[in-house]
């Protein structure tokens, strides 16, 4: 479960939340909209322990009763998928995935567990090449990949599916669901798209600037 706490992000003058409050227990979507500008980004940089210091916040972010609002992003095991693809371009698509494979993993089996997934996701003969040569989809695909890798406890996806065309974002979409409901993570979506929102199920969040 993961518990948003009276959550307060302050920019200047402007109060861009005061005392939000959501719980999103696991396995579960909360998906936010509201217009550009409204905080979207900055609440899920405020998630991930990225948030810039301009902003003055305060309020409990509690995952399975551990407090992680003083964590500094690396000890918060979160997951980010952003709508641009975040792949290293000068590294394969191997690579990229060993990369974000935890350290607790050593030697040859970083690569085994890399070239898995990759079947897993019928990427398999894409190990080799760079991501430039990926299509939009595979390019999203590997994203995640990436991001599950990482052994994440929660995910917050910013979003993910805004550069993909109509119908490869239902695609991507589906494939996105079907993860995290594998998966089993709390999740944050913030999304421009009703049709994002509606497909993921839960709860969703409308905010107003
Ligand atoms: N690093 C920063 N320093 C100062 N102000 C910022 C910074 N990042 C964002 N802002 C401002 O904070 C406000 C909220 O921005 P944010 O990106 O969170 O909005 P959003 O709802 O995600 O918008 P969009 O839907 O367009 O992505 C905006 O006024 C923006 O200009």
């Amino acid at each position: 479960m993961l518990k948003l706490t009276d959550i307060t992000i302050q920019l200047h003058e402007t109060c861009l939340f005061k005392n939000f409050n959501a719980s999103i227990p696991t396995g579960e979507v909360l998906s936010i909209m509201g217009p550009s500008g409204c905080g979207k980004s900055t609440l899920l940089d405020f998630l991930s322990g990225s948030i810039a210091d301009t902003f003055k916040t305060s309020g409990q972010i509690n995952l399975n009763n551990k407090e992680l609002s003083h964590l500094p992003i690396e000890k918060r095991h979160v997951g980010i998928l952003y709508q641009e693809s975040l792949l290293f371009p000068h590294l394969s698509n191997l690579e990229n995935l060993m990369f974000a494979i935890p350290e607790t993993i050593k030697g040859k089996q970083r690569a085994e567990l890399a070239l898995e997934k990759l079947s897993e996701f019928n990427l398999a003969d894409k190990a080799h090449t760079l991501p430039a040569y990926l299509s939009g989809g595979q390019k999203a695909r590997i994203s995640l990949l990436r991001t599950l890798l990482s052994e994440p406890k929660y995910l917050l996806l910013d979003e993910p599916f805004g550069k993909l065309d109509k119908a490869l974002r239902q695609e991507v979409r589906e494939f996105v669901i079907a993860q995290i409901e594998t998966i089993k993570l709390p999740t944050i979506l913030v999304t421009h798209d009703q049709d994002d929102a509606d497909a993921m199920g839960g709860t969703l969040v409308q905010l107003t600037r």
